[in-house]
């Protein structure tokens, strides 16, 4: 299976970029419960490894160099970072996984945090969980899937630097995701694959987006 094998419908294809032409905004970094914006409008989210490429992410979607902060060095993202597209849409940029550059008393705090939102927060839509497509879903990955099952938090796949890969890799890879979210009720059947640096995948994740709103 690939993902031109998903076909979205013209209009909504154009709604997404749209929407993502609006203005966008940083809000606020947050480090806390009591520091989150309120919960008035829908809201995503995007999660995955250090150095999974979700700032990069973030950035190409409202074709921004510098919105979210992007950098080679990972664990660099540590506050649950919002942006807001007009009043329409909350735009998450959440701490990677898996990488420990702070000391593991911080790391665990973010992870906590990290939960704690993902767990409580109503206006949450739907959380990408980003997954590098030379590492394919990995043990920590599929920790982070059982506790979004277990928070019932809709969440989708999302194949990242898929620029770095050939045709046939791309087809293990996504066959890889395939099998994995089988075992995961809570994960969204459609797998996006991207790459922020070619703009493969993009609108349709915006067409995706934009559905939910
Ligand atoms: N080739 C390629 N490189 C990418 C792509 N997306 C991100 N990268 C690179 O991957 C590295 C990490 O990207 P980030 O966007 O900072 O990753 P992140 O998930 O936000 O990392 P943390 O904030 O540390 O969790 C950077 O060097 C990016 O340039 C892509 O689509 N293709
Ligand atoms: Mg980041």
């Amino acid at each position: 299976m690939t993902s031109d094998e998903y076909d979205y419908p013209a209009a909504q294809i154009e709604d997404g970029r749209k929407l993502f032409a609006s203005e966008v905004n940083f809000v606020k970094g947050v480090v806390n419960m009591k520091g989150l914006p309120p919960a008035d409008r829908p809201e995503i989210a995007f999660a995955g490894r250090s150095n999974v490429g979700k700032s990069s992410l973030i950035n190409a979607l409202f074709n921004r160099k510098q919105l979210a902060r992007a950098s080679g060095q990972p664990g660099r993202t540590q506050e649950i970072n919002f942006f807001s597209i007009l009043e329409d849409l909350f735009v998450v940029d959440l701490p990677g996984y898996g990488y420990a550059v702070a000391p593991k008393a911080v790391v665990d705090k973010w992870t906590a945090f990290t939960q704690t939102y993902l767990r409580g927060r109503t206006n949450l839509q739907r959380v990408f969980l980003l997954i590098d497509s030379r590492r394919g879903v990995t043990d920590v990955d599929k920790g982070i899937m059982k506790t979004l099952d277990r928070a019932a938090m809709n969440y989708q796949i999302v194949l990242t630097k898929a620029d770095k890969l050939k045709k046939s890799e791309l087809d293990d890879v996504m066959e890889g995701a395939v099998q994995a979210i089988k075992k995961h009720p809570a994960a969204h059947p459609r797998i996006m694959m991207t790459s922020s640096e070619k703009g493969m995948g993009l609108p349709e994740l915006k067409a995706e987006i934009v559905a939910l709103i």
